[in-house]
């Protein structure tokens, strides 16, 4: 099985948790866009659901799939995201943002009641770090900020190359909310929680990659079958 069969499937197995009038919270990436497509069938065929999309990718996939949208000032909670990740850790924990969706992302999970993570099973691993990990910035005063990021790396215990991050055409990539991505290379996350936790103190950091407690299960896919991974 190829992997985006195992990404459908691990997809398909996410949609089982979605119940008619449920309020969801549309991932970003190749693996959402599986759960995108397999819920706008559902839908087409009477599955009543509004969906917060967390993306421009995602909702114009929404749209394409006849799934309803609507936004977080409209509504209060959701009841469920279903997002993919880069790397799943067994506490939980993830690296998002390869797709450079991540703001948007861990809004829209922190306004979920629970949150799904599907991937294949590659995305597993037993410490975070190997993929690069994306922080969101504002391109003023670009310097200070990577100046006082690689000062939390070092009071963190890790070390790694900042990269930022470059679009297709060469340019600098922009996000949906018309920042920067610079991608730290770091190799090996001992201390995840902490790390997240003095990322967010830096002025010019509008978001980093480390999702820290906002997954509940995870839906792995592999040769073997589907892993749920339920968190303790
Ligand atoms: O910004 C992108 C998102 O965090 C994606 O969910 C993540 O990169 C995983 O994407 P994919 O399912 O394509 O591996």
């Amino acid at each position: 099985m190829n992997s985006e069969e195992l990404k459908r499937q691990a997809a398909a197995r996410a949609l089982e948790y979605v119940q008619s009038g449920m309020k969801l919270g549309l991932g970003t990436g190749s693996t959402a866009r599986h759960f995108v497509e397999l819920l706008g069938a559902r839908v087409r065929d009477g599955l009543e659901v509004i969906g917060v999309p967390t993306s421009e990718t995602t909702r114009h996939d929404a749209i394409r799939c006849g799934i309803r949208l609507t936004t977080l000032d409209e509504v209060d909670r959701l009841d469920l995201t279903v997002d993919g990740a880069d790397e799943i850790d067994p506490a939980l924990n993830l690296i998002k943002g390869g797709g450079g969706a991540l703001l948007r992302e861990k809004i829209v999970a922190a306004a979920s009641d629970r949150m799904i993570v599907i991937a294949d099973d590659t995305k597993w691993v037993e410490t975070l770090g190997r993929f690069p990990l994306p922080i969101e910035v504002i391109p003023f005063g670009l310097g200070a900020t990577q100046r006082a990021i690689e000062k939390a790396f070092v009071a963190c215990g890790v070390a790694g190359e900042l990269v930022v991050r470059k679009a297709k055409d060469g340019h600098v990539f922009v996000t949906d909310g018309g920042h920067w991505i610079v991608d730290a290379h770091l190799g090996r996350i001992g201390d995840a929680p902490g790390l997240a936790q003095s990322l967010g103190l830096i002025p010019g950091v509008v978001e980093h990659g480390l999702f820290i407690g906002l997954a509940s299960v995870a839906m792995l896919a592999g040769s073997q079958g589907i892993r749920v991974v339920e968190r303790q």
